[in-house]
């Protein structure tokens, strides 16, 4: 087992990862809980695999799990659920000092933070990810949300988890585009930080998608190492450091808006159009070469995920695209910082870039065959 610790003071805590960690989640939660039962919030999907073998740990430890169970998909981060997951916390007599867990991916994990956060003005809560994407990113350094009409991740708050268990055995059974998809926030970590990594994934990432057990720890505990390291730097996303994590976002959530954050296009392939669009932009301003860029585009292409945007099919133009981008948490008086590369490895916040120019560049991109 990799043990990788996010150091935030206080709220510091251990992000586990390897595997059968879920079969194992009473043993390892044991010191956090307080009750002789436990409020764990899933989606349907996940409580069809998980449910059974999570129990039967918690029965081993004397502890009753009591069970939400959501309708699984982006949908599911909303006011409505939110609502309900506070409602059922209260309903289950839930403490500051408890903790509930959530179990399952990005959704659950932003949805149920979200709902700790608030609840009681704060009550604990354990990250038990089982996809990549959570593993690897949404699972550590405390950003909750949920989403609104106007865009993604709108409604949030900083709420550090007390303990992540990322189960490397959970990814046995994702479908391989939900595993492409985390991979491209994996990629992120090597392209915005990190170029000896970048190379690695290139010569290694297919053993990552393939789940070979070895590369898939080293992949997951790296990409851990680096997000946990930057947010101890910024925790709070104030000093142009933990933006940097935004790489790909500002495009990726304009795409994702564009397709109604559907099945369309999900969060990690439009992380990974994102990252390209980003790179090339980059190049266009002289930046990062072409051949830098081309080779982003590679890496993107070589995991099966998106890297060209007319293959979306969007009935929409630049303007609209940049419409999107307004609504993005970073806006800065009446400016956008944008994430963007100097190199592979090399990521930087720009503050200088014109709306029109943005316009312009996804014209083209949206014109190109
Ligand atoms: O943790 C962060 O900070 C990130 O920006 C990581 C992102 O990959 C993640 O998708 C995050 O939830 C997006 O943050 P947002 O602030 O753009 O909503």
């Amino acid at each position: 087992m990799a043990v990788v610790p996010v150091e935030l003071g206080g709220r510091s805590y251990e992000v586990r990862i390897g595997k059968d960690l879920l079969r194992d989640a009473a043993r390892q939660c044991a010191p956090l809980l307080r009750k002789s039962s436990v409020p764990i919030v899933t989606d349907a999907n996940v409580a069809r695999r998980w449910r059974e073998p999570v129990e039967a740990s918690f029965a081993r430890e004397g502890v009753e799990p009591h069970w939400l169970v959501l309708d699984p998909g982006e949908a599911a981060k909303s006011w409505e659920n939110l609502q309900r997951v506070t409602d059922w916390l209260l309903a289950e007599q839930v403490e500051r000092g408890d903790h509930v867990l959530a179990l399952g991916g990005g959704v659950i994990g932003d949805l149920v933070g979200f709902a700790a956060a608030i609840l009681k003005r704060g009550c604990g809560f354990i990250q038990l990810p089982t996809t990549l994407l959570a593993q690897v990113d949404s699972s550590v350094g405390g950003k909750t949300a949920i989403n609104t009409g106007a865009g993604k991740n709108l409604i949030g708050a900083f709420h550090q988890p007390s303990l992540v268990l990322a189960d490397l055995g959970a990814l046995a059974t994702l479908p391989d585009r939900e595993m492409r998809a985390g991979y491209a926030e994996v990629l992120k970590y090597g392209v915005l930080g990190d170029a000896p990594f970048f190379d690695w994934l290139s010569a290694h990432g297919v053993e990552v998608l393939a789940r070979e057990e070895g590369s898939l720890e080293h992949a997951v505990a790296t990409s851990v190492a680096a997000k946990a390291r930057i947010v101890a730097e910024d925790e709070r996303e104030t000093a142009d450091r933990r933006a940097l994590l935004n790489l790909g976002h500002t495009f990726g959530h304009a795409l994702e808006a564009e397709t109604g954050f559907s099945d369309r296009l999900l969060h990690g392939e439009a992380v990974a159009l994102g990252m390209v669009l980003a790179a090339r932009y980059s190049a266009r301003r002289g930046e990062i070469s072409d051949a830098d860029a081309e080779r982003v585009t590679r890496a993107v292409n070589a995991a099966g995920l998106p890297s060209e945007i007319t293959a979306l099919g969007l009935d929409c133009d630049g303007r609209r695209l940049a419409e999107h981008m307004l609504h993005d948490k970073k806006m800065d008086a009446g400016t956008l910082p944008f994430v963007l590369l100097r190199a592979i490895g090399d990521a930087y916040v720009a503050r200088d870039v014109e709306l029109a120019d943005i316009t312009e560049f996804l014209n083209g991109e949206l014109r190109a065959d």
